[in-house]
């Protein structure tokens, strides 16, 4: 028999269309969402179904993470005030050599799931090492990941070098291939970490494995600075040569770009995956977003690692997000507060492939989606919804998720990651890290 739930919100957003629906239900089927109807119409069809009533809250799809590095909740804290390649060089790069194992990253991609589950987030596009155990962190939680298999040039305790990565990142396919909240994707680090010759056989492999390609691009000037010195072009230029700008690439964050890239960028269908956190604490730059969104790129949002940003908080990077383009524009109408709850969601969702499957809440989507409480003292009164999603919410106020019709968060309490064992397992690292 079918379970079905009709889930009765006061307000549910139709991002695909941009539409606000009241006295409507949802009704869930299984891990399906199979019609939303007028709620009188739902319960004529359905008088036994059992019923969520939120009536200070508004429905919409989970936020999708479109850059993360879940498993770094790990060394959150543990280098700040720095720019990238100081952090990496001589702070982040040295502690993954002396503590990533399996049992970290397992450990990490737990409480990031969790910080992140109860923040809003049901999908996450990930890059790490350790692929196996990101997964299996994804699985025993449930929620859904697309596991990026990290590919570097350099060697680490992981792997000894470039293929050494990519014969790891094949089997970790293999073996979890069915299962139905994980996806991968082949993750070359980025254009100063990995050579031609590896983007080469990555281009190959994710083309004949039909999969997707994550990969840090123009992120700083110093990157671009680097890839002049070194191959006498800039980054995106030697990409576009070796073939990786497709529509199958998401280039996270993509700072710093000319008219002319963005025009290529555009013109190819790559995503991009706008960190606007990270950025600013890196002191990276400012991503042109308005400028690459009215080009047609489709951006998502992500938060990047736990160690740069240093919060998993998707509500408040598409804050910063509006905030930052308007800032820098001059205009205040720029990226507006739909089309940030857009980006977050279907524009993740458009950037996986998988917006046949999430990122809307529409009869036949998968039900990932999640409930937020408005009637907060910080949120009243509303007048729109959608306007204190955006510029006022806190993700406290989260206060129902459901990942695949399972419901994960109920009224604010997590239903099946068990909070005290991964905060206790934080804590063993800290102590392990800190010596
Ligand atoms: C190979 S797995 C991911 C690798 O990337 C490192 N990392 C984390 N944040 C960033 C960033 O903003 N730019 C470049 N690299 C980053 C992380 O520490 C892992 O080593
Ligand atoms: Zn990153």
């Amino acid at each position: 028999m079918p379970r079905i739930t009709l889930v009765q919100p006061r307000w549910l957003l139709q991002i695909e269309s941009r539409n606000v629906l009241t006295g409507h239900a949802l009704v869930m089927q299984d891990d399906r969402i199979a019609a939303i109807l007028p709620q009188a119409d739902a319960h004529t069809a359905w008088p036994d179904a059992a019923v969520v009533n939120l009536p200070d809250h508004a429905l919409m799809p989970g936020l999708v993470n479109l850059h993360a590095h879940s498993a770094m909740t790990l060394l959150r804290g543990y280098a700040d005030d720095l720019a990238l390649m100081t952090w990496l060089n001589e702070h982040i790069w040295p502690a993954e050599g002396k503590h990533v194992s399996d049992e970290f990253v397992y450990d990490g991609t737990q409480l990031a799931i969790a910080e992140m589950i109860r923040g809003g987030t049901t999908c996450a596009n990930d890059m790490y090492f350790h692929h196996g155990a990101v997964a299996r962190a994804a699985i025993a939680s449930g929620f859904r990941i697309m596991v990026g298999c990290s590919i570097l040039e350099f060697p680490t305790p992981y792997a000894s070098g470039a293929d050494a990565y990519i014969q790891k990142a094949l089997a970790c396919i293999d073996e979890f291939r069915g299962e139905p909240l994980v996806g991968f994707t082949l993750a070359p680090h980025a254009p100063y970490t990995v050579s031609d010759a590896t983007f080469g056989r990555v281009i190959t492999l994710a083309d004949e494995l039909g999969i997707g390609i994550h990969c840090h691009i123009h992120e700083t000037q110093d990157e671009i600075a680097g890839s002049l010195k070194e191959h006498g072009v800039r980054p995106l230029e030697r990409l576009a040569g070796l073939g990786l700008l497709s529509g199958q690439l998401v280039a996270a964050h993509m700072v710093h770009m000319t008219d002319a890239e963005i025009a290529l960028v555009a013109k190819r269908g790559v995503h991009i995956a706008h960190n606007p956190a990270s950025n600013l604490k890196l002191a990276s730059g400012f991503a042109r977003v308005t400028d690459q969104l009215t080009a047609g790129i489709n951006v998502g949002i992500g938060t990047d690692g736990a160690a740069s940003n240093n919060k998993l908080d998707m509500f408040a990077e598409l804050r910063l997000a509006a905030l930052l383009a308007k800032g820098q524009s001059g205009n205040p109408e720029a990226l507006p507060a739909w089309q940030a709850l857009e980006m977050a969601t279907l524009g993740g969702a458009r950037a996986l492939g998988w917006d046949d499957r999430i990122g809307t809440l529409e009869a036949g989507k998968a039900a990932d989606m999640i409930a937020v409480d408005l009637s907060a003292l910080g949120t009243q009164p509303c007048f729109d919804p959608v306007s204190h999603l955006v510029y006022a919410l806190d993700r406290q106020q989260v206060s129902h998720v459901w990942i695949n019709g399972e419901l994960q968060l109920a009224d604010g309490e997590l239903t099946r990651i068990k909070l005290p064992q991964v905060a206790a397992r934080a804590r063993h690292w800290q102590q392990r890290i800190a010596g």
